[in-house]
């Protein structure tokens, strides 16, 4: 049982349902009369993008990106390492960034000022949970589905050193699993 190492549910499974559908109705307006090219930044914004582009009812194209800056640790090495590359050039093409968390800011940091550089022709960002008190860079993102408080959140894509990614509900990991 992986429910015995949360402390609490911050957002049940038919709250992030909910939310994911709102945003797929926002971007659906959003990207009506364009080809977008949705960037979903792995491992953590899987389970978001899978459910949220089924509700994004215009043509979108898919890539992946794998970014890693956390290793085990729950601060951002603030170092952003480049696992996985693009298949696909983002030059001349809309951009929608697809991630699970926005904490310091670094990540979307880099990978905004990744792809002004390879020229894309505009770049929008959608995460599903934002956690302002993290912040270190002045970052804001397009479409937000939930504020998160300043504690360490797992589930739903997020995880503690690889685990607890398989929840389909956000919560907090209890303070005894990971300060040791
Ligand atoms: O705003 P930041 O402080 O940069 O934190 C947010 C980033 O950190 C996590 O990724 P992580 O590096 O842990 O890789 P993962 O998605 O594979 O877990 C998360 O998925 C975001 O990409
Ligand atoms: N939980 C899991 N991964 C993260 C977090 C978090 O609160 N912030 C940045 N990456
Ligand atoms: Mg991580």
């Amino acid at each position: 049982m992986l429910k015995k190492d949360i402390e609490e549910i911050l957002i049940s499974e038919e709250k992030i349902q909910e939310k994911v559908k709102e945003l797929g109705t926002q971007l659906t307006e959003e990207y009506q009369d364009k080809f977008p090219l949705a960037i979903g930044i792995l491992k953590g914004a899987l389970p978001f993008m899978s459910d949220l582009i089924k509700h994004i009812d215009a043509h979108i194209e898919l890539d992946f990106m794998d970014v890693s800056s956390y290793g085990n640790a729950t601060v951002s090495s603030g170092e952003v390492k480049i696992v996985k590359d693009l298949n696909t050039s983002v030059e001349g093409r809309d951009v929608l960034i697809i991630e699970d968390i926005i904490d310091s800011g670094k990540t979307l940091n880099y990978l905004v000022e990744l792809f002004k550089y390879r020229k894309a022709k505009s770049i929008k960002l959608v995460t599903l949970l934002d956690k302002p008190s993290g912040r270190k860079v002045d970052l804001k993102a397009d479409y937000v589905g939930f504020l998160v408080p300043d504690a360490f959140v797992v589930g739903y894509g997020l995880d503690y050193a690889e685990k607890y990614r398989n929840l389909p509900y956000i919560g907090v990991l209890k303070k005894e699993i990971y300060s040791f």
